[in-house]
């Protein structure tokens, strides 16, 4: 079946008729369809056409049929036509996005209810005229049945809540990183031993004090040492002299040392690290986490991060964006190295809060995916997993979609923290505010989050 937000998607003949995935689960067949191609047409109406309970679709099959001049978008800037009927519009990646992406009204909220078999979705519509409507699928429920049916309790208990959101509120709520300031620096394992080139990133000061106070004092040790060793009797009180000058510095010197040696330990920031498949959207969406477009940088090409980036939310944590997983194009001795590099910082790093694993919304979990999650299992990691680009989804496909992963994560992954899966949109902002709520909960920095918002399940 097909979701109301496919309404708001189907736009016109260039934008559409590419079939994303045709998924089926236990008792539901559904279609995620976006972005144009014209070839694919006769696919899209055969499948339509043979999926019996794709058969209310009828009104959806005939938008499909291409047109020779598409509508013309709300606010867009009509196109010179051209003679051929096939001819891509001269519209950039980004401006294709907008026009696929789902109105905040569409995206609204979606309650998950129960697992498996059993499952029920409700969406929560509003509509132009700002009356509420519920829908569990395609069958329209008046408020009256709805109230029906939760006296009669047949309502799960356990309801997720996909937060309704406008950018307005998006703004209005927003629960902002105290002190986001800069790109702390990246490290790559080969050049540096790891732990320490990861805490010199945090704090290089404190390194620096370090290094100078050591300075001093093999120095001073240097001499000391030198003075009493080729000293000959002759000279032996001015020797010692100099060595009880030397002792005295010395031990100011060594407690100077312990002293920042402490305060580098104090200084280890909690750090959280976003790994997932490359070009699943992780860097965007630190971006949008910092709401700062240029922390992190971004491409539509797969494979871009190639390096731990850390960057230091003010004195409270650290984010890690990591290099992304399963780059099929990548040269094997690159995927190695990454390999090495992401799974020797995960399963080493002491300060490592949690391990947030970012999966495309579209997709769920793919076999690179799977493996990289049997391998945190393995090394007993606590990981949670996100659920990226939730705008190219409509709502229903998405609610569809978080059941089954949070099913799979249920089933296989002993260490999955399944009971508060996240989705969020770097375009939209939606789900960003939860995002946030939880890694501050996280390290600790709770006190941040106001005692009603913090998140219900969190395990920590
Ligand atoms: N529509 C939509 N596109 C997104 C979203 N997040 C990321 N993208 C796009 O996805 C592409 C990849 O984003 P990146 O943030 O570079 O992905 P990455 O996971 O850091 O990739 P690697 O660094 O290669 O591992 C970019 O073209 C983004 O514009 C989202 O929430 N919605
Ligand atoms: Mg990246």
């Amino acid at each position: 079946m097909l979701a109301s937000g496919f309404r708001a998607r189907k736009c016109n003949a260039d934008l559409l008729c590419s079939i994303r995935s045709v998924a089926t689960n236990t008792n539901c067949r559904y279609l995620s369809i976006s972005s144009p191609s014209k070839a694919q047409l006769p696919f899209f109406h055969k499948k339509l056409k043979k999926n019996k309970n794709l058969t209310a679709t009828g009104e959806t099959l005939n938008s499909l049929t291409p047109m020779s001049t598409p509508p013309p978008q709300p606010g867009a800037v009509a196109q010179p036509s051209s003679s051929a009927s096939d001819t891509q519009p001269a519209v950039s990646k980004r401006q294709a996005f907008k026009s696929i992406t789902p109105s905040p009204q569409i995206m609204h909220d979606i309650r998950v209810q129960g697992l498996g078999e059993n499952a029920e979705m409700w969406s929560f519509d509003k509509s132009s005229r700002g009356n509420k409507t519920i829908r569990p699928w395609d069958k329209k429920l008046s408020p009256e049945e709805w109230k029906d049916l939760q006296k009669a309790k047949r309502l799960p208990p356990k309801q997720v809540w996909f937060e309704e959101r406008t950018s307005k509120i998006v703004e209005k709520e927003q629960v902002k990183f105290p002190g986001m300031r800069f790109v702390a620096g990246a490290t790559s394992m080969k050049s540096v031993p790891q732990e320490e080139a990861l805490l010199k990133i945090v704090r290089p000061d404190l390194f620096d004090d370090l290094e100078e106070v050591n300075k001093l004092l093999r120095e001073a040790q240097g001499e000391g040492n030198g003075t009493a060793s080729i000293k000959g009797d002759s000279n032996v009180s001015e020797g010692k002299a100099r060595l009880n000058i030397g002792a005295d510095e010395i031990e100011k010197l060594q407690a100077k040392k312990r002293a920042k040696e402490a305060e580098i330990k104090e200084s280890i920031l909690q750090e959280i690290a976003i790994v997932g498949r490359s070009n699943v959207g992780k860097s965007t969406m630190l971006n949008k986490l910092t709401e700062s477009p240029n922390t992190a940088r971004v491409s539509s090409k797969p494979g871009l991060t190639r390096q731990l980036n850390f960057y230091r939310c003010g004195d409270k944590f650290v984010v890690v964006d990591m290099p992304g997983y399963g780059f099929a194009f990548a040269k094997e001795e690159d995927k190695s190295t990454w390999k090495e590099l992401i799974e020797e910082y995960l399963s080493s790093r002491k300060s490592l809060r949690r391990i947030y694993v970012m999966i495309d919304a579209r997709h769920g979990l793919k076999a690179a995916d799977k493996e990289f999650l049997a391998m945190l299992d393995s090394k007993s990691k606590k990981f949670q997993v996100v659920l990226t680009k939730c705008d190219l989804v409509t709502p229903l496909d998405l609610a569809r979609r978080y059941m089954v992963v949070r099913e799979e994560l249920n089933q296989t992954y002993r260490h999955a923290i399944a009971e508060r899966l996240l989705m969020v949109s770097s375009y939209t902002g939606a789900g960003m505010n939860n995002l946030r709520k939880d890694m501050l909960f996280v390290c600790g920095q709770d006190i941040l989050v106001r005692e009603r918002e913090r998140p219900k399940s969190t395990i920590r």
